[in-house]
Formats: structure tokens, C-alpha cells, sequence
């Protein structure tokens, strides 16, 4: 496997302006190739897109990075607003596209697919589009699939992707010489973080052999865990889908006596389904998560809190992140450090680690019978086609990305910031996971919903302060104003 560092990397495209302005701007193929010709956009005769009155996005359309700002702030970080341009780069019939799926599975996968195909086909008239089969190794080890709208017709409809993905198998030479042998000129990259680090090396790549190839990504990740965008595509299914097994927990705790219902969700290392479902639900009485550290003994910890709710409601429902309490659970267990094909760590099974301990611990130390139920749905939320909210917003993923590389852009990611649809270098995108910050106040809001206690000590909060991590994104309007919340929380 060539690593992604194997190309010097090209220099950001940085614009400032007055008043502390800056765009992030992304690469454009002209950048290295001067003197490629522009062709008016075929959308300008599109029957359906001619009541638009300005549908032409402006050159000079960016979208800052944080709108909540104070009277003397500078104007900060700005990305450039995506959407469709008057002129194009590259002419109808001379463009060869592929679409590769990448990672995990999410909801919402074959709508992004399905949305590329009709976007190309409807509005600029494109004719060949392949999918790479099974992932990145499908570039070197695989025939492509035909993808027309006849065939992608009514995928939307189901879970997973139609053209298969994979973890692993990445190599970078391999990947950009298939590109190269194919002809291919457009390249639509589906996936999560480790995806996006692999597309910007292929843009690299394409860009020191000097290729006319359009490297665009489109962020997915059902743990939400992509920074910069609003939220990813998948994650309102997942959300969604996650409360079924939240209410079968909840039925199941209610119905028997002293019964606790625990339910794990996805979130390697973010745990923001957990969190966002159980603000959902209100049924749930813990939610824990890899960003919040917990323990189970003692004052404050996880069992005197179940023995107390018990107690008082005569059950209870515990939602845990797959991610969450790694630590605890490799202590206990003396697990090896397992990592998948992709090079990412093999998770201990947190769930069933916390059922075993819950039992032992009300056996042992209790006078309490208990009855736990757990439940593991994680892959069965995953597997499920997107609702409706989550297509919308893969169809605007898929259109943007469409008339990105068909304006030329390259060496980027597309997605929504702060509701408006962005083109993003991939740097920003990699730099970092997106977190549940837990001094933010919707992790306040969410202890608040539970009452449950928050395992924290004043010296974890400081440490967390001192990591000044960002605000959580998702539906969170409020900027975080560290100094004033956090103090407060600290004399408390
Ligand atoms: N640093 C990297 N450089 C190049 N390729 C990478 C890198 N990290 C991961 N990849 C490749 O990207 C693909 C997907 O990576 P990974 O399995 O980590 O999933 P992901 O894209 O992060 O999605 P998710 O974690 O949401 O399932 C794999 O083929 C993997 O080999
Ligand atoms: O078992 P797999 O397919 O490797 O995927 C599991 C991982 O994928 C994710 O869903 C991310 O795509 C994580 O939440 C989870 O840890
Ligand atoms: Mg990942």
C-alpha cells in the first residue's frame, strides 16, 4: 500500500481581504493547466432551470465559517459557495466520470450515486459514468459497471451501495494509473475521513502527472465525525433509526421488573448518534459516549447512578457509543490492539463488557435481582436506505459535486456550511475528527434530558477547556464562548 504522503503536497490557495477575511480557496484544474479552453454551461438551456432568476452561482459567492460573530470580530475563515457556473471546463461528450464508494456503510450511499448519474446525464448531458466496484481496490482489480439512470433508477430506494466498498486496498500509483489508462476525467470519491485523505492523495497525484482529471469527494460518515460541514448524509437516518431500538430497550425495561435496557450505537471515536438519539427519545436515562471518560465504582460513578434510578423508577435505559469507554474496557479485558484492513483500531465490544460488569456487580454487591437486556442494533441502522430529509440532502451533495468538476474545480470535498453548499479543501477536511465537545452546551443539554451525573472531576473539565476544541456543529446555533460558560461550570 503506497501511504498518501508519497506526493509532495500541493500549497493551499490561501485569499485574504479587508477585515481579517479568508478564503480557503480549493484547486482548480487551470491552476495547472493554463490553457484549457471554457464552454458555456448546457444548463443555461435547460428548460427547468430557466425561472431561476440568477442560477449561476457568483464567482465571488464564499460562505463564512462561523456566523456567530461579535461587532469587532474579524471576518475569518470563508469557503467557496458551490453550485453551477456559466462557463464549464470540460464539453458534454468528452466526459468519462466514475464514481468509487469507500469505508463503512451509510444511508444514503445510492442516493449520492443515483444523484451523480442524473446530475451528469439530466443536466449536462454526460454519457459515460462507471462505478468503481468494491472501493479503492476496485480501480486496479475490478471491471467497472455501466452506470446509466436506467440503472440507477429506484436505487435511492435501498440500503448500502450498489457498486460495493470495501476498507484497505488502497494504492495510490495503481488508483491514478487506472484513472490515466481509463481515460477517466471525472472523479466522484464517496467516504469518510480515511476516504478523504486517500482522494487528496490521488489529486496530488493527478496533478504532478499533470492530468485533466476533476478529484471531487463527497463526505460520508454515519458517525458524524467530518469537521467543517454542517452534518454528514446517513446521520438523520441513523438518528432516526436508532430510536426503534431505544423504544424496544424502553419497552423491555418497563415491562420487567428492575430491568435495565442498553442499547449500543455506532460512533468509533464521536459519539454524536448517541447523543443526538437520546435527546430524541427522552426515554433514556445514560448516554455514554468515547468523548466523555466515565467509571463504574464508587462515588459518582456508573453503578451507584443505575442502583439509585433503579430504585426510584424500577428501571432504566443505557445508550453507549461503541467508542465510548474503550480504555475501561481494555483494562479489564488485557484485549491486543487489533486494527481492520484500512488500519483503523478493531473496537472492543463495549456493550457486552457493560452488561457483564452491570450483572456481576448487582449479583455480587446488591441485594438486588436485575435484568438487563442488551441490545446491538448498530449494523442494522446502517444497512437502512436514507429518509427523506437525509435524500434531499444527498441529492444537493450529488449536484454539487457534479457542477464542481464540471466548472473545473478539483482537490476538494463538497458539503453544507451552515446550510449553504460548500467546496472545502481536503486538508480542512482531514486535518481532524469532528467531536462532541463536552464542555459545549448541547452535551450540557443532553446531561440535562438524563440527569445523569457527568464523571467528570474539575481537572477533566479544565483539561477539556485546554484542548479549546471547536464548537459541536450539528444544530448547535450557539458558538461556544469558552471563557464564560466553562468558568462558569468550573466554579459550580
Ligand atoms: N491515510 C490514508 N491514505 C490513503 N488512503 C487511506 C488512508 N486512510 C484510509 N484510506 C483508505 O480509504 C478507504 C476507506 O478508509 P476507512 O476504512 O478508514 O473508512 P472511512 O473512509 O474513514 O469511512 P468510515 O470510517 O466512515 O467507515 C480504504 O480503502 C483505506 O485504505
Ligand atoms: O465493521 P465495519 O464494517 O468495519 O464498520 C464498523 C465501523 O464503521 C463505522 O460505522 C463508520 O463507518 C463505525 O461507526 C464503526 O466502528
Ligand atoms: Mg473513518
Amino acid at each position: 500500500m503506497s501511504p498518501a504522503k508519497a506526493t509532495a503536497l500541493s500549497e493551499p490557495k490561501v485569499v485574504t481581504g479587508d477585515h481579517g477575511y479568508v478564503l480557503e480557496d480549493v484547486p482548480h484544474l487551470s491552476d495547472y493547466k493554463p490553457d484549457l479552453l471554457t464552454y458555456p454551461n448546457p444548463l443555461q438551456d435547460n428548460p427547468a432551470y430557466a425561472v431561476v432568476k440568477q442560477y449561476f452561482v457568483d464567482m465571488d459567492d464564499t460562505v463564512p465559517q462561523q456566523i456567530v460573530v461579535h461587532v469587532d470580530s474579524p471576518r475569518g475563515i470563508h469557503f467557496r459557495r458551490a453550485g453551477p457556473r456559466e462557463k464549464v471546463y470540460f464539453k458534454p461528450d468528452e466526459v468519462h466520470a466514475c464514481i468509487v464508494t469507500c469505508g463503512g456503510l451509510c444511508p444514503g450511499l445510492n442516493t449520492v450515486i443515483r444523484e451523480i448519474v442524473g446530475s451528469l446525464h439530466d443536466m449536462y448531458g454526460v454519457t459515460r459514468i462507471e462505478g468503481i466496484e468494491g472501493g479503492y481496490r476496485g480501480f486496479y482489480s475490478r471491471n467497472t459497471i455501466p452506470l446509466t439512470p436506467k440503472v440507477v433508477n429506484g436505487i435511492h430506494k435501498r440500503g448500502g451501495t450498489i457498486i460495493g466498498t470495501s476498507r484497505g486496498g488502497y494504492d495510490n500509483k495503481k488508483i491514478v494509473n487506472s484513472i490515466e489508462d481509463r481515460g477517466i476525467n471525472q472523479v466522484y470519491i464517496i467516504g469518510g475521513d480515511g476516504t478523504q485523505k486517500g482522494a487528496s492523495a490521488i489529486y496530488e497525484e493527478v496533478r504532478r502527472r499533470g492530468l485533466k482529471v476533476a478529484v471531487v469527494g463527497i463526505p460520508k460518515t454515519i458517525d458524524n465525525d467530518i469537521p467543517v460541514i454542517d452534518k454528514s448524509f446517513g446521520f438523520d437516518t441513523a438518528v432516526e433509526e436508532a430510536q426503534r431500538a431505544i423504544n424496544a430497550a424502553h419497552v423491555e425495561a418497563e415491562s420487567n421488573e428492575n430491568c435495565i435496557g442498553l442499547v449500543k450505537l455506532m460512533g468509533r471515536n464521536s459519539g454524536f448518534i448517541a447523543m443526538y438519539a437520546t435527546l430524541a427519545s427522552r426515554d433514556v436515562d445514560c448516554c455514554l459516549i468515547p468523548e466523555s471518560p466515565f467509571y463504574l465504582e464508587g462515588p459518582g460513578g456508573l453503578f451507584e447512578y443505575i442502583e439509585r434510578r433503579i430504585k426510584e423508577n424500577g428501571h432504566m435505559v443505557i445508550v453507549v457509543a461503541e467508542g465510548a469507554g474503550q480504555d475501561l474496557v481494555a483494562e479489564s479485558l488485557r484485549t491486543t490492539d487489533n486494527k481492520d484492513a484500512s488500519g483503523n483500531k478493531v473496537l472492543d465490544d463495549v456493550g457486552w463488557w457493560l452488561s457483564q460488569k452491570i450483572k456481576g456487580h448487582f449479583k455480587k454487591q446488591t441485594q438486588m435481582e436485575i435484568n438487563l437486556k442488551y441490545i446491538d442494533p448498530t449494523y442494522m441502522i446502517r444497512a437502512v436506505p436514507s429518509n427523506a430529509s437525509d435524500n434531499v440532502y444527498s441529492t444537493l451533495l450529488a449536484q454539487s459535486a457534479v457542477h464542481g468538476a464540471m466548472a473545473g474545480y478539483t482537490g476538494c470535498t463538497v458539503g453544507p456550511v451552515h446550510g449553504r453548499e460548500c467546496y472545502i479543501p481536503f486538508y480542512r477536511i482531514t486535518e481532524k475528527q469532528n467531536k462532541v465537545v463536552i464542555t459545549d452546551r448541547m452535551w450540557a443539554r443532553m446531561l440535562s434530558s438524563t440527569n445523569q451525573p457527568s464523571f467528570l472531576s474539575t481537572k477533566d473539565i479544565i483539561e477539556s477547556i485546554m484542548e479549546e476544541a471547536p464548537p459541536t456543529q450539528l444544530l448547535d446555533d450557539q458558538v461556544t464562548d469558552n471563557g464564560l460558560v466553562n468558568e462558569k461550570r468550573i466554579v459550580c
